[in-house]
């Protein structure tokens, strides 16, 4: 099974993410792709981050109704910070015969050779990169990458908590399952940002 592997905070999940998903569904070989949420991202603060387990759950619920997405809470159970070479080594002992590709922005990719253990991830997994308007692949660092345009919306989780917390309609940004789920939830609403 060739499976892509997209890392996030997913704070939350948003429509697009789901739409970069669908879209290298459609336009590579990848048989399904795994949100894997990230707990604590070594590179942004903990202070806006909903509990790992409330963002599980809108994910969950945003993707329910289709068999190529799934949802993996693979690094909870991992040391924080979330590495992400220390979770695909965990991965590939846990799944040995399924052939993983990492699925990331151009924007992530720009930075990616100051992640830890770095070169364990670019010396040993294929790379989907997805243009991100902005953020040109100048350097591959001799990965083994595929760059793909794909639609680009301009939306962010930062935008959707910001109108959260302005008591503002978040409708069409996330799935309809996962609006309600924030909204009967009231998450994000005391936030900072
Ligand atoms: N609108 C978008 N279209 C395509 N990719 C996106 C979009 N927003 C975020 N991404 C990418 O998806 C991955 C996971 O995103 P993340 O969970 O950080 O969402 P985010 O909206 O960027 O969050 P935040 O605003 O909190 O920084 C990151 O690699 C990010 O670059
Ligand atoms: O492994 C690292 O050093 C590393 C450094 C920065 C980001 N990451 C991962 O990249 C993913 C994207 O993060 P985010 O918060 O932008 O959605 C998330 O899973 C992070 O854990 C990983």
């Amino acid at each position: 099974m060739k499976t892509g592997l997209y890392f996030g905070s997913f704070n939350p999940i948003h429509i697009g993410h789901l739409i970069i998903a669908n879209h290298i569904l459609n336009e590579t070989a990848l048989q399904e792709i795994w949100f894997v949420i990230s707990p604590q991202n070594p590179f942004k603060v903990s202070s806006t981050l909903l509990n790992e387990y409330d963002r599980l759950f809108l994910v969950q619920r945003s993707i329910e109704n289709d068999p190529r997405l799934k949802a993996s809470d693979i690094e909870f159970s991992l040391s924080k910070p979330s590495y992400t070479s220390t979770t695909l080594a965990y991965l590939r002992e846990k799944y040995p015969t399924r052939e993983f590709s990492v699925v990331m922005g151009s924007d992530s990719f720009q930075n990616i050779s100051k992640w830890h253990n770095y070169r364990a991830i670019v010396d040993h997994y294929p790379i989907i990169i997805y243009l991100r308007p902005g953020f040109p692949v100048e350097n591959t660092v001799n990965a083994s990458i595929h760059i793909m345009q794909a639609p680009m919306l301009d939306i962010s989780a930062t935008h959707i908590r910001t109108l959260l917390k302005e008591g503002k309609s978040i409708k069409y940004l996330v799935p309809e399952a996962a609006e309600l789920e924030i909204i009967k939830s009231r998450f994000f609403k005391n936030q900072k940002k």
